[in-house]
This record gives C-alpha cells, sequence and structure tokens, in this order.
C-alpha cells in the first residue's frame, strides 16, 4: 500500500503542476502559510455553517438547496454575512479587466445622479398601473431647457403616452397604488437589474435572459450618455473599485453612438471629448488619492473601444477610423478593440475578418497598437457561430479572450492559449447568470485554470448582476474548489495585471503597490481569524 500511496501522491502532483498557480505554490512566506491555512478552515467550516443543506433557506428560489457556489441571485444575502467575504472584501484584487461602462454602477447610485439632474424626463408607452407595470419600458433623456415639461405624472390616467415628464415629478407623484416614491425606486431597480425570479425561473434559458439583460441597457442609455450624468458615474465607478481593493481597470467603452447628449440637452458630444472628460476624471481621483496618502490604491484606467456586433462590415469601417484616431490623440487611454454584445444571436467575428485583418494592417504602416481583446465563445453552443467566434478571435491574433466559456470543448485552442500565453477574461457570476451554468461548480473555470491556461477574474455587468467590485465573483470561485488557495487567489490577482494593457514600467510599479497592499491582507487575515484555526 505505500506503494500505491507514493503512485498517488505523485500523479495528483503531476496533475496539479500544470495548474497556472503551481510555480507560485512553493515561493510562499510563513504567514501567508498561516493565512492560508486560517482561510481553508474558514472556508471548510462555513461549508457546513452557512452552506449545508440543513440551515434554513432564507431566500427561497424554487426547490434550491443550500450549497457553496449556488445561484448567486439566490446566495446573495447569506453571501455578505460570511467571514470568508469578509476577509475576500479587504483583499487588493489588482485589475478588473472586464466590465462594460454601461453596467458598472449601482443603480441606486444612478437613480440619485439621475434625480439630481433637472434636465432628466422620462417617457413610458402607456399609463403606468398595476397592468402595464411589469411590460413598460422607460425611456430617459437630458432635454434641451426649451424642451423641459411641467407634466406631473406617468402614473395618473390623464398622461398622454410617449410625453416626457420630469423625472423629479415621475419619482414624486407615482401612484399610492404602485407604492409611492419607494414604489418608482423599486421599479427603477426592477428595470435596471435582473432578480432571481427572473434569472432561475421566467427567463430561465441563455436566450430569454438574455433579452431582459439587453433592456436594462436600452433604459440606463438614455442616463449613462448625458454628459453631466456620465462624468460622475464614471467618478463613482474609479471610487466604488477602489472601495473593493480593485487599483486598475479596463473598461470595455461602446462607441456604437457617435454623439452623447452635452448639458444643453444637445446630442453633440462627440467620442474625443468623451475621453477628455474619461482623462480628467481619472486625474482628478488619482490626485485625490494621492492627497489622501492612498497612492497605493489605485494605478489608473483605461478604455477597450467597443461596438456592437450588429454594425455592416462598411459600418465598422468608419469605427475602425475612428478607433485609431482616439488611439493617436489619446494613447494611453485606448488600450484594445472589441465587438461585444449577444454572441448567440448577433453577427460573428468572421463577419468582419476582412475589416478587421484591414485594421492590423493600418495599425502597422502608422505604428500604434490597439490589441484585439475580444468576446469570443460566450455561449453554450458546440461548434455554433458563437463557439466558432473562438477560432477567428484566436487567428486575428487576440491578446485576451472575453469569457471563452466554451474554450475547454477545444484542445488545440486550449494549448495555442497556453503558448502564446492569451488570457481569459472570466466572468464567473455573469455566466451563471445570464444561465450558461446552474452553479460556481458546474463553471468550466477549474478547468481551464488546471489545464494551464491563465485567467483574470471578471464582474463584466456588475450593476445589472449585483456583484459590484470583484469580491463576490472571488468568493464563489473561492468557495467552490478544494484546491484553490490563497496562492491561487494571490497568482489571480497578480495575472489581473501581468495580462493587462498596462506598459511595462506602469505593470512593475502597480506590482510594488500590489505587494505592500498583499502583505497588509496577510496580516490583516491573521490578526483578525488568528484564533479560529
Ligand atoms: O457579457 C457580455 N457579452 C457580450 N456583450 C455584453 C456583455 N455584457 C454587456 N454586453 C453588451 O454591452 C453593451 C453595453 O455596453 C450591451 O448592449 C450589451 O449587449
Amino acid at each position: 500500500m505505500d506503494d500505491y500511496h507514493a503512485q498517488r501522491k505523485q500523479l495528483i502532483a503531476d496533475d496539479r503542476a500544470l495548474r497556472i498557480d503551481h510555480a507560485a505554490q512553493k515561493e510562499i512566506s510563513e504567514e501567508e502559510r498561516r493565512a492560508d491555512k486560517m482561510l481553508r478552515h474558514i472556508r471548510s467550516s462555513e461549508a457546513v455553517s452557512v452552506w449545508s443543506a440543513t440551515q434554513p433557506l432564507k431566500h427561497l428560489h424554487g426547490s434550491q438547496q443550500l450549497f457553496p457556489g449556488m445561484a448567486f441571485l439566490t446566495a446573495r444575502e447569506t453571501i455578505v454575512g460570511t467571514k470568508l467575504f469578509d476577509i475576500l472584501s479587504k483583499m487588493p484584487k489588482g485589475g478588473l479587466l472586464h466590465a462594460h461602462h454601461a453596467a458598472m454602477v449601482r443603480v441606486d447610485v444612478l437613480l440619485k445622479l439621475a434625480l439630481s439632474q433637472p434636465a432628466i424626463h422620462i417617457r413610458v408607452p402607456a399609463v403606468l398601473c398595476s397592468a402595464t407595470i411589469g411590460t413598460a419600458l422607460p425611456e430617459f433623456r437630458g432635454l434641451s431647457r426649451a424642451e423641459w415639461t411641467t407634466h406631473p405624472s406617468i402614473t395618473d390616467q390623464r398622461y398622454a403616452p410617449d410625453t416626457w415628464v420630469p423625472i423629479q415629478n415621475a419619482r414624486s407623484n407615482f401612484s399610492h397604488a404602485l407604492g409611492g416614491p419607494e414604489g418608482f425606486d423599486r421599479w427603477f431597480t426592477n428595470i435596471m437589474t435582473i432578480n432571481p425570479s427572473e434569472a432561475y425561473g421566467t427567463h430561465n434559458t441563455t436566450g430569454e435572459i438574455w433579452k431582459k439583460f439587453q433592456s436594462t441597457f436600452i433604459a440606463a442609455q438614455g442616463l449613462i450618455f448625458f454628459e453631466p450624468i456620465s462624468t460622475e458615474y464614471i467618478r463613482e465607478f474609479f471610487y466604488s473599485s477602489i472601495e473593493d481593493g480593485i487599483s486598475y481597470v479596463e473598461v470595455r467603452m461602446a462607441f456604437h453612438q457617435k454623439y452623447m447628449t452635452g448639458a444643453d440637452g444637445e446630442r453633440n458630444v462627440p467620442h474625443r471629448v468623451w475621453l477628455q472628460l474619461y482623462d480628467h476624471i481619472l486625474k482628478e481621483v488619482k490626485a485625490d488619492m494621492k492627497q489622501q496618502g492612498r497612492e497605493d490604491e489605485f494605478v489608473g484606467s483605461k478604455i477597450i473601444y467597443s461596438i456592437l456586433r450588429i454594425i455592416t462590415p462598411e459600418e465598422i469601417e468608419w469605427y475602425l477610423e475612428d478607433c485609431i484616431a482616439m488611439k493617436q490623440e489619446f494613447p494611453h487611454l485606448i488600450s484594445g478593440f472589441d465587438l461585444i454584445g449577444h454572441e448567440d444571436t448577433l453577427l460573428p467575428l468572421i463577419y468582419y475578418a476582412e475589416s478587421l485583418l484591414r485594421f492590423v494592417e493600418r495599425q502597422k504602416e502608422l505604428g500604434i497598437e490597439i490589441p484585439f481583446m475580444f468576446h469570443a465563445g460566450e455561449t453554450l453552443g458546440d461548434g455554433t457561430v458563437a463557439d466558432m467566434n473562438l477560432y477567428d478571435a484566436i487567428l486575428l491574433g487576440t491578446k485576451r479572450i472575453g469569457h471563452g466559456f466554451s474554450l475547454i470543448k477545444h484542445p488545440k485552442l486550449m494549448q495555442i492559449c497556453r503558448e502564446r500565453d492569451i488570457c481569459v477574461e472570466v466572468c464567473p457570476i455573469s455566466n451563471e447568470i445570464l444561465r450558461l451554468t446552474g452553479s460556481m461548480p458546474m463553471h468550466p473555470l477549474p478547468a481551464v485554470m488546471n489545464q494551464g491556461v491563465h485567467v483574470a477574474l471578471c464582474s463584466d455587468d456588475p450593476a445589472v448582476f449585483g456583484n459590484m467590485g470583484l469580491t463576490f465573483d472571488f468568493y464563489q470561485v473561492f468557495v467552490a474548489s478544494e484546491v484553490n488557495n490563497l496562492t491561487t487567489l494571490h497568482e489571480l490577482v497578480w495575472d489581473s495585471i501581468r495580462y493587462s494593457a498596462l506598459s511595462h514600467e506602469e505593470k512593475e510599479c502597480a506590482f510594488e503597490k500590489l505587494e505592500r497592499r498583499w502583505n497588509i491582507f496577510v496580516r490583516y487575515i491573521l490578526d483578525t481569524y488568528g484564533g479560529a484555526a
């Protein structure tokens, strides 16, 4: 039997040697070893004290039982009460490499921003009442002074459908029957987020939930593309990321609309002004952090120029040229190019391949570099167009892959990702809410990591999913694996900087800051939970 045990030990070691965190496992300090032991102890005791099937269900949905890594929307309130969540919330996270600009600020904050702007008006296609509230989608717009109205309400029988009402009036005069002003806030939240009964009940397939998902963006766009809101929105995103321990963000911003609406209600603010504003806020936040003596906590942000995958190859030409022009004017901000939107139903990469290849040539001529950071394989399909996007993403030279949910079906592509060091931006909670997986234990992430493909954990659309920051995604991943330990977390955090679009010097500086904060984090675990292990 000794021989068997020796062989067994060796086989496990050989298997784990392929993992992304293998090399780092040996390098940890004594303090980290102790903190890791505590962390794993807390994970296993909370698996019983919090997540075992014998615990009473607080947030019942369908026939769900409690288990670690269970459906996020039902588990969220339980997660925030755990020790492990407390610890992970203190962890420095490095970079957030996959987040959509249109869904990165908490909905209650967005609502507050909207209510602070008298120019913001709302309209609905029907008088809002109990019969229409579930289906009527509102539209928001910042109007010019001449267009402002004094209409009182969208719930009054006298409301003429599709006429503009100041958002403050709409809220304060929201009918009693629908809950008054708080009812308005609840309605707004329902419009902008996905709730558990939708994800796990009424819209429980990828196709159905994407319909609801899209509607949140349609409703939000009139607010976030109104310049006075847009700037505060971005500032809020930086600060809320910092509060969660994120020190760098690479935002996918949709440049599909050529203009946003200015403070004067005119739709005339071009892309270069968006970037000027972004740059300005970025500088202010950095200066503020420096003044607070918190420079280590924020190294900056860049933008991945993104376009919805609905346009024609003729139309994309304008955007590719625009992207190049923006890169030339803001070389430190534009860090990549991507096509976004539902891969299962919209246009595949191959459709744009010719234009994209010319785009690469143009960059060479101009001596600039805008790496592709393509969404690909965000699908349950096998051999479908969305799955096939993976081949094109790789052939076109993508630097990272957004989602790559179906990547593990392709051994050759996995091999190429290892060889060319292509990092996969994995968005665990997004995948679960958009119904690619039922829970974290079903997610392909361990298969990707165990086979040595590097990963950056990302939140995708945290305003819609409720996974603000990165703590929730780290939590779900950490509780769903017995192999992941403190070193795994360390490697994921370091990879999020390693595979970012930061320059070599910027990375060195970011690692230095991260190292200092990591040591503080390890001390926090030991000091706070020292008695627990
Ligand atoms: O996970 C995703 N995959 C692909 N596209 C997405 C995802 N999340 C958001 N968007 C797209 O980004 C736009 C807002 O900027 C939305 O239209 C949405 O379709």
